[in-house]
């Protein structure tokens, strides 16, 4: 399967079957991520490959600014630290990919509604962050696919420092290799190992089939029109 073949087929799957089918490998929980990594809102669902960032507790201290324009200046050169992995997404890789960032436990909006638009721009799939979302109101009207552990007002300038891009980063909980193949949903979010996709879909595939067969006779009972969560197959 090419990389688009094997991102499209797994997107026919709920995170649940997903997961199923990592327990039948035997992988129970190992790539499920903690219960505080959430949406921002309800309905957001994306798949894609992992781009990982990692992001290091700052080391010196902050300026106290004694001016405006040196603050601008400050915050300008912090954020050019801190941000330094937006410019290694482009328009030309970003299709099928999740920005996944470690924070390092530490609070910081590092994703706030305008880096969202920034990353939405190029193409990306999503952002799943063990960290800090802020300006998560707007972030929302934008409609802007987040997950992230902490909802914060705060910025990430002063807290944290750049550390390393494209490196196996600790996600919520989980190892994340870039690559991986990052599953987020109302669940919450699960990663698979890029080296067992293959054999999980063909589990998922059960779960989901066996699953839409059950529900199916549950909504011709209840008397309910069918909707896209019996398609999702067909697709
Ligand atoms: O400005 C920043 O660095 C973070 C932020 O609030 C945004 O992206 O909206
Ligand atoms: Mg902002």
């Amino acid at each position: 399967m090419t990389k688009k073949e094997l991102i499209t087929e797994i997107r026919k799957y709920r995170c649940s079957d997903l997961s199923d089918a990592m327990d039948a490998l035997g992988l129970v929980d190992k790539g499920t991520m903690a219960e505080t990594m959430r949406p921002i809102r309800p309905g957001i669902e994306f798949k894609g490959y992992a781009h990982t960032v990692k992001l290091l507790p700052r080391q010196s201290a902050v300026t106290r600014c004694t001016s405006v324009d040196e603050w601008r200046q400050v915050l300008a050169e912090g954020c050019d630290n801190i941000y330094n992995f937006v410019d290694t997404v482009t328009e030309e890789n970003a299709a099928d990919m999740v920005i996944c960032i470690d924070m390092a436990g530490v609070r910081g909006g590092v994703w706030g509604s305008e880096i969202a638009m920034t990353m939405m721009e190029k193409g990306i799939e999503g952002a799943v962050i063990d960290g800090g979302c802020r300006d998560s109101y707007e972030a929302n009207l934008e409609n802007a696919p987040v997950f992230c552990t902490k909802r914060t007002f705060t910025h990430a300038y002063g807290r944290v420092e750049r550390g390393a891009i494209g490196v196996p980063v600790e996600c919520a909980g989980v190892t994340v290799k870039p690559g991986d193949i990052i599953c987020a949903d109302d669940d919450g979010v699960l990663v698979i190992p890029i080296e067992y996709a293959e054999e999980v879909i063909q589990y998922a595939h059960v779960q989901l089939e066996d699953d839409i067969a059950v529900r199916s006779q549950h909504y011709e009972n209840l008397g309910y029109e069918p909707d896209a969560t019996l398609e999702r197959l067909k697709e």
